[in-house]
């Protein structure tokens, strides 16, 4: 596909839900069953080459943690994507995808001695992975470990950006050595180690002008540094990624190719190559989680839809209060013409946080009916969990392969004495 074409209508910035195969999904949920992740790994290509349409000179690095399934990987790798990890497992899965070494980067924040050790063992196979590193100590704990590789400077900015307090990291003291301190450590990891890069993270779901202007002054400092600290002795200068997609389905896309116009500029004139690291952008539109409603309970405010779907399978709306898209394929545009009123969509944990939506108008639902619940793709699997017991949900690609089977309660409780055969 031409550059033309993938800033087109031919590749647009974001798949609404109301886009999704209705027939398509019914029939994926109907062969594995519900509660459900379906990934169209073709939509993962076309965000990965819209990145690289619009930063062509940059070194566009997908941040793993928003989806690291094997077929995730394996398409964002064979996109031309690097990957950035959040910890040696995320590592591990990287180099296990296919992905060599010099596109592995792993940004270590508060690492786990454990986690030192086995990237330092895999370093020996791997001599050209990137270990991206937020406070002196991590600097000593490598070297302690005859590590003396390429290195990362992570530097905190200051400034924060994104949808949520919760994921706002550029100022938050947790990551990165202070802006003002970032040149002395640089000194003194050149010392011991290959300094490579500098890198900053403003935050995630970058999404309007305040955020803009905040990753804007994020890119303008750190170029100014990366100045500082002579740029010609670095291969890269890390902006982060936090590029947002629109949670609303009236919300406009993100104009990708603006921001990277931004950036570019912001940047300012450098002899180091611009790093970028996305993760939701990459994935985000590209997954459904399919529910099936199993309790419908009228009340005086609202009607309760009791579905299989909780906040252990997508966490998001209970803990960023987040909004997600939500579609009845039964009712509505797509089934029965049918009344609509304020939903609950509630799941079966017992927390009164898991909610998906309260009060949002919606065809009143009936028992039965199969609700897709839209940009799931990004840090929705990732982040399940098994409180209450639920054996983790299974994911399909829109082609009908399994991708992650669904958990058993036996593959929960497999760690423990005693634990359950099925
Ligand atoms: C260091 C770092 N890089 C990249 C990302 C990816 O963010 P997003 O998925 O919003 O692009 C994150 C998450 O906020 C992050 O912490
Ligand atoms: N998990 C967050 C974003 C990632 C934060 C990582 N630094 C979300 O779902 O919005």
């Amino acid at each position: 596909m031409s550059d033309e074409q993938l800033r087109g209508a031919e590749n647009p910035p974001i798949r609404r839900l109301a886009e999704w195969d209705v027939e398509r999904l019914r029939e994926l949920a109907g062969e594995q069953g519900t509660p459900l992740y379906v990934t169209d790994t073709d939509r993962v290509a076309e965000n990965c080459a819209r990145l690289r349409a619009a930063f062509p000179d940059a070194d566009v690095k997908y941040a793993a943690k928003a989806h690291t399934g094997r077929a995730v990987l394996e398409t964002v790798r064979e996109a031309g994507l690097d990957a950035e990890c959040a910890s040696a497992g995320e590592v591990r899965r990287a180099l296990d995808a296919g992905f060599p070494g010099a596109r592995v980067d792993y940004t270590a924040v508060n690492p786990p001695a454990r986690d030192l050790d086995s990237v330092v063992e895999w370093w020996d196979d791997h001599p050209d992975i990137t270990v991206t590193v937020g406070a002196r100590d991590t600097l000593d704990r490598l070297a302690e470990r005859g590590y003396d590789g390429r290195v990362c400077v992570r530097v905190n900015p200051g400034v924060g950006a994104g949808h949520h307090e919760k994921v706002r990291t550029g100022a938050a003291p947790k990551f990165g050595v202070p802006y003002d301190r970032a040149a002395e450590v640089v000194a003194d990891a050149r010392d011991r180690f290959e300094v490579v890069g500098v890198h900053a993270h403003a935050g995630s779901g970058i999404h309007g002008e305040e955020d803009l202007a905040a990753h804007r002054d994020l890119v303008a400092r750190m170029g100014e540094l990366a100045r500082e600290i002579g740029d010609d002795e670095l291969e890269f200068v890390d902006v982060g990624g936090g590029f947002g997609v629109p949670y609303h389905e009236d919300d406009p896309a993100l104009d990708l190719d603006s921001v990277a116009d931004a950036t570019r500029e912001a940047l300012g004139d450098l002899d180091a190559t611009l790093a970028v690291e996305p993760g939701r952008y990459v994935v985000a539109d590209a997954g459904v989680l399919l529910t099936r409603v199993n309790t419908v309970k009228p009340t005086a405010e609202t009607t309760v839809a009791g579905v299989d779907a909780g906040m252990t399978d997508l966490l998001r709306p209970a803990m960023y209060d987040a909004y997600h898209a939500i579609r009845n394929l039964d009712a509505g545009d797509a089934g029965d013409a049918r009344e609509t009123g304020p939903v609950t969509v509630a799941g079966p944990i017992c927390e009164t946080g898991d909610t998906f939506c309260d009060g949002r108008e919606l065809p009143l639902p009936d028992r039965g009916d199969l609700l897709a619940v839209g940009n799931a793709g990004a840090y929705g699997y990732e982040m399940a969990s098994t409180y209450n017991s639920r054996p983790r949900l299974a994911e399909v690609s829109l082609a009908g392969d399994v991708l992650r089977e669904r958990e058993t309660l036996a593959g929960v409780t497999r760690l423990e004495r005693g634990g359950a055969d099925e």
